[in-house]
């Protein structure tokens, strides 16, 4: 684990990365893009994690790439290493359980593609979420034209790109980039009871949902339905689905083993 990154693993299984460069207002490097491909997979294979939160500290989620870094590099650099192209594929394809944002302070440019990365962005009511990469000569990298503008629309994507400006947490709420607003101030331990919750659900359910909910971005409605319709049937098989229909029944706190 790199220094860059760092692993708490809090009671309730849920485990919390924090994006930890507060000098750069945790600006992303090729080092901690490393770190938390490996840190996530971690917990993907850790049968005690329910669900992972990532976040940064109250000024910053992550201003973004490290233009210190990027900014003498050639197009034959970043063509041959693929730049970015790794670390997003072990993200979508490996990571089954949920992630949830929690972002305070500035989350721009890569530190929004990263938030957006994620399964659902919480945030404090200091967040300021932008892609500025128009202001630097280059334009987002990382699914920012493509995830804001699925996410917010195409009108308020198009400025936010074009113009480079940020957006507050308000705002983004609005235009339906985050799922809800919390204080700043006990931040994180709010957003890690919701994660507990999640955790303290059925996991392997949990992913289920969390596939069909993003298959809603890949498919047309009709192959959605029948995709959701096939794992709605599959829960059926489980007996965490047993035990938690008989749980209501029975009027009692259901105990969901995942299985
Ligand atoms: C398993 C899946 C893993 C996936 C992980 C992916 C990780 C890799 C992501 C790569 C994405 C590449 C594609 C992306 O679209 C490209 C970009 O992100 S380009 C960068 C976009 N961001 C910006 O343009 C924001 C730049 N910062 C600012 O505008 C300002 O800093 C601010 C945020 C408005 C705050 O301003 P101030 O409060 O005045 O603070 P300072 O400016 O003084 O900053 C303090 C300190 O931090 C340094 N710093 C800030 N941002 C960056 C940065 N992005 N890179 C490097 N350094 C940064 C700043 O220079 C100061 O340092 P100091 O001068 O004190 O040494």
């Amino acid at each position: 684990m790199s220094e860059q990154l760092v692993l708490t693993k809090i009671d309730g299984g849920v485990g919390v990365l924090t994006l930890n460069r507060p000098a750069v207002l945790n600006a992303l490097s090729n080092e901690v893009m490393e770190a938390l491909g490996e840190a996530l997979l971690a917990l993907e294979n850790n049968d005690a994690v329910g669900a992972i939160v990532l976040t940064g500290n109250e000024k910053a989620f992550a201003a973004g790439a490290d233009i210190s870094a990027m900014k003498d590099w050639s197009y034959m650099d970043v063509y041959k290493s693929n730049y970015i192209g790794g670390p997003w594929e072990t993200m979508k394809n490996a990571i089954r359980k949920p992630v949830i944002a929690a972002v305070s302070g500035y989350a721009l440019g890569g530190g929004c593609e990263l938030a957006m990365m994620c399964d659902f962005i919480i945030a404090a009511d200091n967040a300021k979420f932008g892609q500025p990469e128009i202001k630097l000569g280059t334009i987002p990298g990382l699914g920012g034209t493509q995830r804001l503008t699925r996410a917010i629309g195409k009108s308020k994507a198009m400025d936010l790109v074009l113009t480079g400006r940020m957006m507050d947490a308000k705002e983004a709420e609005s235009a339906g980039l985050v799922a809800r607003i919390l204080p700043l101030e006990n931040f994180l331990e709010e957003v890690v009871k919701v994660a507990q919750g999640i955790a303290g659900l059925s996991t392997p359910v949990v992913m289920m949902a969390k596939q069909c909910v993003n298959a809603a971005l890949e498919t047309t409605l009709e192959q959605g339905l029948q995709y959701e319709r096939r794992v709605f049937h599959a829960t059926f098989a489980t007996q965490d689905q047993k035990e938690g229909m008989n749980a209501f029944v029975e009027k009692r706190q259901a105990n969901f083993r995942n299985m």
